[in-house]
């Protein structure tokens, strides 16, 4: 059948002049930063055998996961849907011991099995820098640091979103509901779905003590500085689990607090889209007020244990083409452009290799006639090819 027009799959898009070129252009931005901050840059396979692509606690990402078989092998295969599970997989063979130190950065294109428009492109370009072997606050502190870093090198304005998946589940465990009742409860936070909460609550908790605690929980949102004070007063003494989760948020927010002039947001029961992270989360928001967050992480300890080695590890990542329509347009017309005729003379071509030595662009011009007016063109004078 004669198709004049070629769709692709919904949610898988061509990048086209410019757009390709301005992703180009903060991918480079953002993975130099990495490198100058001491990362390097590792490039995971787009496929692997699902048996270790969902290992561990990336079985969460098991539906997400475009699967097929191996033709080499027989074994089922599976497209990444995220690369930091990758990530950790590299590490935990390329660290031998506990107590080193590893910090990889990565750039490359995943895919989800379906395309939920309100959770983010189905194609993403993903850029990550993880910390693996460090489990005190410095690690969290040099991560989100290094978000807030590379949402300047994009030229956006962001406010900071934190939050603790250690809370949620702590105050669970301390409250003793069962393992059915934590899944339902995690699930119906991870919907934010308020109506079903307080029902959930008043269902298994009546008007308990841990009612009460969990519908302070919900209440636990909006600037960093005034919420922490609250949950102080609500939650330290509950457990010494609780009162290290809480001394982290502390200490993070202290120390943004005096270092950078970030607005900071905090929501304990904000855990939607973290699914294999254990401890601090953060994530950066447009200040234009944008649904999605444009880059989000968090600490995710243990996560190499299927591979042999428990590592605890923090990390953040974005999807760049998702955030393109954001980012400034950079100007194509700062590159200085010359055109210059097809001739086979070989000074003409060293006179191109010159010019884009200096950076200068050089397009070849099969037809004089097809030179923009006004453009600068390669054009031989006295024997000498001359820019005019
Ligand atoms: N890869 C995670 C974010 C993350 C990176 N490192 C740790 N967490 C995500 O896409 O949600």
């Amino acid at each position: 059948m004669q198709q004049s027009t070629w769709f692709t799959p919904e949610g898988l898009e061509d990048l086209l002049p410019p757009q390709a070129q301005k992703l180009e252009f903060y991918r480079r931005q953002l993975i130099d930063g990495f490198h100058l901050s001491g990362y390097d840059l590792v490039l995971p396979p787009l496929a692997e055998f699902t048996d270790s692509l969902l290992t561990g606690t990336a079985r969460h990402m098991a539906i997400d996961t475009c699967r097929f078989t191996d033709q080499e092998s027989g074994r089922m295969m599976g497209v990444r849907a995220d690369m930091t599970p990758q990530v950790a997989r590299i590490v935990s063979n390329r660290l031998k011991a506990q107590g080193e130190i590893s910090r990889l950065c990565y750039v490359g294109e995943v895919l989800k099995t379906r395309n939920n428009k309100a959770k983010g492109s189905r194609s993403p370009i993903q850029v990550g820098a993880e910390i693996f072997g460090h489990s005190g606050l410095d690690s969290d502190i040099e991560i989100v640091e290094l978000m807030l870093e590379s949402m300047s090198r994009m030229k956006l304005d962001v406010k900071l979103s934190l939050g603790h998946v250690g809370i949620v589940d702590e105050l669970i465990a301390l409250a003793c509901l069962n393992a059915n009742q934590s899944k339902d409860l995690i699930d119906i936070l991870e919907r934010k779905a308020i109506p079903e909460f307080n029902a959930f609550v008043a269902e298994h908790l009546g008007d308990s003590e841990w009612a009460q605690r969990f519908n302070q929980l919900l209440a636990y949102c909006g600037n960093a500085q005034d919420v922490i004070g609250q949950a102080n007063a609500g939650f330290a003494g509950l457990s010494s689990a609780m009162d290290d989760y809480l001394n982290h948020l502390q200490g993070m927010i202290d120390h943004l607090g005096k270092m950078h002039s970030v607005d900071i947001h905090l929501d304990l029961a904000d855990i939607r889209g973290y699914q294999y992270h254990t401890g601090i989360i953060f994530a950066a928001y447009s200040a234009c007020g944008f649904l999605q967050p444009i880059a989000k992480g968090g600490r995710y300890d243990d996560i190499g244990a299927d591979f042999g080695l428990a590592l605890p590890a923090t990390g953040f990542s974005l999807d760049l083409r998702g955030a393109l329509d954001l980012l400034e347009d950079t100007d194509e017309t700062a590159t200085q452009t010359v055109y210059a005729p097809c001739d086979s003379d070989v000074d003409l071509q060293v006179a191109i290799r010159q010019l884009k030595q200096q950076g200068i662009k050089v397009i070849k011009s099969y037809d004089a006639g097809q030179v923009p007016a006004g453009s600068q063109q390669l054009v031989k004078e006295n024997d000498a090819w001359t820019v005019k």
